[in-house]
């Protein structure tokens, strides 16, 4: 199971995460990444740890204020990245963008995605994986594995038939290695998380019980 712990906008010592995230890959042989706020990509990757970026822009180097590149990420040491998350939502023709411009640049690209409907079309768009995160669980600290069990399995379905390759990531209240077991049990490959560890008073601690089941 792959764990994929998006930091958000959270005021969390990104650096300390990663070590932590870093640690716990090391002695267990889990794959663990950490997605900071674009600032913090270099040192986040500095510590060794797999480093994801939140969010890429589908421009190209140009007259593009505020936007952050793809080519920028990965020199930063991001080797993959989120698009279309609930909290940073894109058009369709934007995520598309994303993605080939991720793509042009070597990252790896989960797109995520409300419902199985958007799972279906995320799918279709050739990312490397998706991720099904029902919004109103999001920060709630409820597990979808175990609120919401069908959305998972519906959305494990949904792209299984778009796109069979296409793995399925879920999202929203995980936080322990038994919500990570139930995401396994429904079908998923991994999860993706945010307060559960940027919050933790202890990150390391709650990292080895995230992979501590599977
Ligand atoms: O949005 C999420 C990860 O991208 C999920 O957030 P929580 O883990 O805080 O519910």
């Amino acid at each position: 199971m792959f764990v994929l712990v998006n930091l958000k906008a959270y005021p969390c010592d990104a650096e300390r995460v990663a070590r932590a995230a870093a640690t716990v890959a090391d002695d267990t042989g889990a794959r663990i990444a950490v997605a900071p706020q674009a600032a913090h990509l270099e040192s986040v990757a500095a510590t060794g740890v797999e480093t994801w970026a939140q969010h890429v822009s589908g421009a190209g180097h140009g007259s593009h204020t505020g936007s952050t590149l793809a080519a920028a990420v990965a020199d930063a040491g991001a080797t993959g990245t989120l698009l279309n998350h609930s909290e940073k939502r894109l058009r369709l023709a934007d995520v598309d963008a994303g993605l080939r411009a991720a793509e042009d640049t070597g990252l790896e690209t989960v797109v995520c995605a409300n419902n199985p409907r958007q799972i279906a079309a995320a799918a279709t768009l050739g990312p490397d994986m998706v991720a099904v995160e029902p919004p109103e669980l999001i920060g709630s600290g409820t597990p979808v594995s175990r609120a919401d069990p069908d959305v998972v399995r519906e959305a494990v379905a949904a792209a299984d038939e778009v796109n069979p390759p296409v793995p399925v990531l879920c999202g929203a209240g995980i936080s322990t290695g038994a919500d990570v077991e139930a995401a396994a049990d429904l079908g998923t490959e991994g999860v993706l998380l945010a307060s559960g560890v940027a919050k933790a008073d202890d990150p390391e601690s709650v990292l080895r019980d995230l992979v501590s089941e599977v």
